[in-house]
């Protein structure tokens, strides 16, 4: 279908589903509200808002219900009852022909199929918008069978988002100058971030390389078990993995019965993603319970099974200081601290008056000190934060945003199965160890450790450096080394204040972190 016929099919679409009620109320032009009016009278617009547009977008294909996927995690820019709705939308294809999935293999690796792989199981297992799942048994490196799961991307996907993208971008900008509302909305930014999305999807090697750093980062803890990835039967379009054979984290009674302690599980998903946050700044950021199974085999009973790499966060140090000082800070209900941090950060502009921003942030988080601490979101602290953060012009990460939804997520599955879940009594442990990480003598070691290298290249160098020096200077030896000596003996004191004050500095430390201990928490 051309450009110009795709622009047609979504213009009636927006109009058959009454999508134009859902920005025309907040259009500049009156005239082009009226012109709409008229094209479409007699219309019966019975369903809610949320449920026109989830509908539209599931005629319009599978990129706009990707589209609306990734649209639901948006909270803090969509109104509750939009996003509920948009959280219903399936990513349900029907499969495509396993021998177009064959063919792009025996393409990848310009070998036929049987000899690529020991066997491969035509059917496949599971069907999505962007690629396609199948079992198959390969031999690895040291010549053993392994079972595998093998994805495949959907043929003939990047002109079909190229296109889809264009259009998304072209009507974004209709919204944005159109709408008074529109600017608020975002919506270039919102289609900006889903074209790299769907981008960094397309290409399967990425995943590969997610999976492989996360199931590095997970060894030691056991809690979790990713799945290993075959790189010697990795391409763009195709990505090999140890096939993980567990039962659906939503089949609880089936987990039940087989013995699995359920409150431990939930307790542990929250720990696997405060390791995986502020421990390793690099957590998986698609926790829908179709990624997330239980391992019911003898020796890893009870762990976690990891799927699906295509969405991970990666967060900066200054980003989890964000988190963990806005956090303390909230639990503290110092929502003075929660201001400033914004201030000091430089994410509010430089007119914010303190304290309209600290009494638009108590307004939010007091209600929620009205339940017991255990019971407090924090995804949903961090909701309320960034929404009213935004209303003071403040530019909310996208890591931060994906944190969020995947600390809801998270919570929501720990809710789910187990009430009791005391979320705060888990996370607490995390963020008390990372502050004192930041503040204590560990952070100067590392710093000084990871400085190591550096000193290790120039150090060699200082002798021919301090010799081109003295080369340079007028050929008075006497006063060249008259010099010398007072500059060694400047630099002798120097050294012992720096020594004297570094053991100082550290002892003040220590001292600092037994009352961090008490005075945080
Ligand atoms: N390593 C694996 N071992 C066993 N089954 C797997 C493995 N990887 C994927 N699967 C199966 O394939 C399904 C889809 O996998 P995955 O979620 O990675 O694909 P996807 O195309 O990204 O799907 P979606 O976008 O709907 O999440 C999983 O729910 C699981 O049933």
């Amino acid at each position: 279908m051309s450009r110009f016929a795709r622009g047609i099919t979504i213009v009636w679409v927006v109009l058959r589903y009454g999508l134009d009620e859902l920005v025309l109320s907040t259009f500049r032009q009156p005239w082009l509200r009226a012109v709409t009016r008229v094209i479409t009278f007699g219309r019966k617009l019975d369903a809610p808002r949320g449920q026109r547009l989830r509908e539209a977008l599931e005629s319009l294909g599978p990129i706009f219900v990707k589209f609306g996927q990734v649209l639901s995690t948006r909270r803090d820019l969509m109104p509750p009852d939009i996003a509920d709705e948009l959280a219903l939308l399936q990513d349900r294809v029907p499969p495509f022909d396993p021998d177009v999935a064959i063919a792009t293999i025996e393409r990848a690796f310009r070998r036929p199929i049987g000899e690529v792989f020991v066997s491969f199981d035509r059917q496949p297992v599971a069907s999505a918008s962007i690629a396609q799942v199948h079992f198959a048994v390969i031999r690895d490196r040291q010549g053993h069978a392994r079972e595998v799961a093998v994805k495949v991307l959907r043929p003939g996907m990047l002109p079909v988002i190229d296109k889809d993208l264009a259009l998304m971008r072209m009507m974004a900008g209709w919204v944005e100058s159109l709408s008074a509302d529109g600017k608020r909305l975002k919506p270039r930014e919102v289609v900006a971030e889903f074209d790299n999305y769907l981008h960094d999807e397309l290409d399967l090697v990425r995943e590969a390389a997610n999976a492989a750093q996360l199931r590095r980062n997970m060894q030691g803890l056991d809690l979790v078990l990713i799945p290993e990835v075959f790189w010697d039967f990795c391409h763009a379009e195709v990505l090999v993995m140890e096939r993980m054979k567990g039962v659906p984290i939503n089949q609880v009674d089936r987990l039940r019965s087989a013995g699995v302690d359920i409150p431990k599980l939930a307790r542990d998903g929250v720990t696997i993603f405060f390791t995986q946050v502020f421990r390793d700044g690099f957590f998986h950021a698609d926790m829908h319970p179709g990624n997330i199974q239980v391992s019911l085999a003898p020796e890893t009973f009870g762990r976690y099974i990891s799927l699906d790499f295509g969405i991970v966060g990666t967060l900066t140090e200054f980003d989890k200081e964000y988190l963990a000082q806005n956090f303390t800070a909230f639990f503290r209900r110092d929502y003075k601290r929660v201001a400033e941090l914004h201030i000091e950060s430089g994410w509010v502009p430089a007119h914010t008056r303190v304290n309209e921003l600290e009494a638009a942030i108590r307004t939010v988080c007091e209600p929620y000190f009205d339940r017991p601490l255990k019971e407090i979101s924090l995804g949903m602290v961090l909701l309320r934060l960034f929404q009213t953060s935004r209303r003071f012009q403040v530019e909310i990460q996208p890591q931060l945003v994906l944190l969020q939804k995947t600390l809801l997520n998270i919570e929501g599955l720990g809710r789910q199965l187990d009430p009791d879940l005391d979320l705060w009594s888990t996370a607490k442990p995390f963020l008390e160890k990372w502050m004192l990480d930041q503040l204590g003598p560990q952070r100067l070691w590392r710093e000084l450790r990871a400085e190591a290298p550096h000193y290790a290249k120039i150090l060699p160098d200082l002798p021919r450096l301090l010799h081109d020096f003295l080369r340079q200077r007028p050929h008075d030896n006497r006063v060249d080394l008259q010099e010398l000596l007072a500059t060694q003996k400047r630099t002798n004191r120097l050294l012992q204040s720096l020594i004297y004050g570094g053991l100082g500095f550290v002892l003040g430390l220590l001292v600092m972190q037994l009352f961090v201990r008490v005075r945080i928490f």
